[in-house]
């Protein structure tokens, strides 16, 4: 049966390149209103989960819902729940910030004069209004991630995948996106899941951690304590 309480929700997903089994029977959930993250070693699997999660990748097996959807089943209306900010993502240089964002407004079928509010909106949740007029590829890092997250809320979805978001930023660039994030769970209930390598990195953003180990989600957390279940296994 669908659960509508939680943004997502993984069942056994399994997902293998080749020979190469990466997931192996994740089990996951993501409420609404909170930040969970996913942390794990490099190539333990965490882009190819979410890749998963974002329907990109159909699972070999298992299950996944997006706000109560079937998204293995229906996809399309999984996407239209859902906001993805991949770890990179391509930029049209020539276009101005605005610009970007009508585009995406455009893709996502929004009624032309909704599209230039939306942008106005997201320009100002995302801090960019100063930089509207400003031609994308010359944006620093940190204001590109925003970009990228502005992107991925056009259409309002109501649970957010992030890849690795905060890698690569300056601690003022790590604050501003943390900031935003908080207020985007806490002022629209956003479900929302993020991937990091470190712990460290969620610390103060997520209020879950879900640790990603030898292909399956273990040692589900508040962010503050630590894997009881891990032994003495070191988590950075
Ligand atoms: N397209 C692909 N073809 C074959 N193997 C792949 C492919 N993409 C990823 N892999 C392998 O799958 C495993 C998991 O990769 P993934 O990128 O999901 O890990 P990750 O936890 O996100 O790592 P990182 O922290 O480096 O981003 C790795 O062993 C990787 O080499």
């Amino acid at each position: 049966m669908a659960d509508i309480g939680v943004g997502v929700r993984a069942t056994g997903v399994a997902y293998a390149f080749g020979r190469t089994q990466v997931l192996a029977g994740v089990d996951l959930s993501v409420p609404y209103g909170r930040v969970t993250g996913l942390v794990g070693e490099k190539g333990e699997g965490k882009t190819t989960l979410l890749l998963v999660l974002a329907t990109l990748l159909a699972p070999d097996t298992g299950r996944v819902e997006i706000a109560g959807v079937d998204a293995v089943a229906r996809p399309a209306e999984a996407r239209a729940a859902l906001g993805w900010l991949p770890d990179t993502f391509g930029v049209h240089d020539r276009l101005t910030v605005v610009e970007y964002l009508d585009l995406f407004g455009a893709a996502h079928r929004l009624h032309a004069r909704d599209v230039a509010v939306r942008t106005g909106e997201l320009l100002a949740l995302t801090g960019l209004a100063g930089q509207a007029r400003e031609r994308v590829h010359a944006l620093p890092r940190g204001q590109r991630q925003r970009l990228g997250l502005a992107r991925a809320l056009v259409h309002r979805p109501r649970v957010l995948l992030l890849d690795e978001p905060l890698s690569g930023l300056d601690s003022a660039a790590r604050a501003a996106l943390r900031d935003l994030l908080l207020r985007l769970a806490a002022e629209e209930g956003t479900a929302i899941l993020l991937s990091g390598g470190a712990l460290t990195e969620m610390a103060g953003l997520a209020d879950r951690v879900v640790l990603l180990d030898r292909g399956r989600a273990v040692g589900e957390r508040p962010a503050s304590g630590p894997f009881p279940d891990l032994g003495p296994r070191e988590v950075r």
